[in-house]
């Protein structure tokens, strides 16, 4: 599918990471890889903004005009000329007319006079200030307006104050969310150029794996993978590929595999990466391309395989995770998301990490990042407390399942004890 993007040979690119073993490799240095060899979509395509949630801009939206477009009140009460105030902000205009958001008063407001105003209206040629209704007692059409409640200036809205006119509001990469969608639509704009949609292909392998609606037999599994990797990437809006499950046949595999390169961007396999008897998948994505079989110093999720496959002019991103239901996920949030923003466009930044207090002593061994699944307890200081979710098998999905997040115990970490901060990734964010 990606004949126009280039990748470096992955040779070039490891030897930019300092002492490259690609039998212990450092959760960073993987991140740093996969950064440093994949490319972004480069064709763009215009769509209507609701189509555009979820997308990553193309071009930059410039401001067709000043936002706000006039001068306007910030509150429901009178607007007047801040000259007029006293010196304590006291004074006692008279009423001559009315303006409301869609009707603007278009006469004259002679010093000493003030005009009726709700939130949003056009200000009165020569009037700066609003004053709040509530601050204000009438009589007849004078409106008393008492010392210490208000100065020059207040309440009134610049035209131009949130967008200039030709000012950028959105920049290209930019992944558009609720609010960026509504500011594209603030703008007048109908439409917006995004990067086209990422197409991933993702595929189990292993023999013992049953799809739905298949009887189970002696020693099987539920292909589970392919609903997880379908739902993580569904999430990240890409559009998905599924190739069912591939029996470990060598024909079979290359087969599927020629067939992601015409039709995908990358291809996520499941399982088969480590050193098992049966797996003749890294044979074939061996033949097949450029890639390397690693070992990261991780818990879960230490055998990986990364890099592209081509047939023909076609080629595709390859990670292959490995099996566990657990470990799957889990090196899927610690680089496949990140890898797969950056080829939709996007400049990703690291996910913020919420320091929590671990409720319990934690087992852990210095060397490989771990990252536990924990569930979140609200303290009586008014901060969070971590508590695991049980077992930590990487083939206990309950554990994912039952978690709002991850802990993130660093490299170097070693046992913690209770009562100790670590850092806590949140599954959940809010919009
Ligand atoms: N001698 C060694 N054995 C293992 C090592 C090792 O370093 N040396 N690493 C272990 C780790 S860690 C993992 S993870 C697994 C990964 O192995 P593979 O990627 O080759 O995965 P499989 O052997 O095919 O499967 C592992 C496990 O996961 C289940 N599985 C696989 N696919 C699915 C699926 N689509 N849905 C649900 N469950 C799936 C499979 O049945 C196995 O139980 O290797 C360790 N061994
Ligand atoms: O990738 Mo394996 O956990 O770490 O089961």
């Amino acid at each position: 599918m990606s004949a126009s993007l280039t990748f470096p040979d992955l040779a070039a690119v490891v030897c930019c990471v300092g002492s490259y073993d690609p039998d212990a490799l450092r959760v960073d240095q993987v991140q740093d890889i996969i950064a440093c060899f994949v490319r972004s979509v480069r064709t763009a395509e215009r769509v209507d903004i609701r189509a555009a949630l979820g997308r990553v801009l193309a071009a930059d939206v410039i401001a067709p005009f000043d936002v706000p477009s006039h001068d306007n009140a910030g509150m429901d009460g009178y607007a007047l000329r801040g000259a007029d105030l006293a010196a304590g902000g006291a004074a006692a205009p008279t009423v001559v007319g009315k303006g409301l958001a869609g009707h603007a008063y278009t006469g004259a407001v002679p010093s000493g006079a003030c005009v009726r105003i709700m939130t949003g209206a056009v200000m009165p040629e020569g009037c700066d200030t609003v004053v709040p209704q509530e601050f204000v007692r009438l009589e007849g059409d004078v409106v008393h307006i008492p010392a210490g409640v208000l100065k020059p200036g207040d309440n009134a809205r610049q035209r131009g104050e949130d967008l200039r006119a030709g000012q950028p509001a959105l920049a290209v990469g930019k992944l558009l969310r609720p609010a960026d969608i509504g500011l594209v639509a603030s703008l007048g704009l109908p439409e917006v150029m995004v990067w086209r949609k990422l197409r991933v292909a993702f595929m189990s392998t292993g023999d013992e794996l049953r799809s739905l609606g298949e009887p189970p037999a002696q020693g099987s599994v539920y292909d589970s993978n392919r609903y997880t990797l379908w739902a993580m990437l569904t999430r990240l809006g890409c559009d998905v590929l599924d190739l069912g499950v591939v029996r470990d046949d060598p024909a079979l595999l290359e087969a599927a595999l020629r067939q992601v390169c015409e039709n995908a961007d990358a291809v996520i396999t499941s399982g088969g990466v480590s050193v098992g008897e049966a797996d003749h998948l890294r044979a074939v994505m061996a033949k097949l391309g450029d890639v390397a079989f690693w070992r990261i110093a991780m818990r879960p999720g230490r055998p990986m395989a990364f890099g592209r496959i081509a047939s023909g002019v076609h080629t595709a991103v390859l990670f292959g995770l490995p099996g566990n239901p657990v470990a799957v996920m889990v090196t899927f949030y610690a680089f496949v998301r990140e890898a797969l923003l950056r080829m939709m466009g996007a400049s990703p930044k690291p996910q913020p990490l919420l320091p929590v207090r671990a409720l319990h002593a934690i087992r852990k061994r210095p060397g490989r990042t771990e990252y536990q699944r924990a569930v979140l307890e609200a303290q009586a200081d008014g901060g969070w407390g971590a508590r695991t979710t049980g077992d930590q098998g990487s083939g206990i999905l309950r554990s994912m399942s039952a978690a709002h997040g991850l802990l993130v115990l660093p490299h170097d970490q070693g046992g913690i004890d209770a009562g100790k901060m670590v850092d806590f990734l949140p599954f959940e964010g809010l919009v």
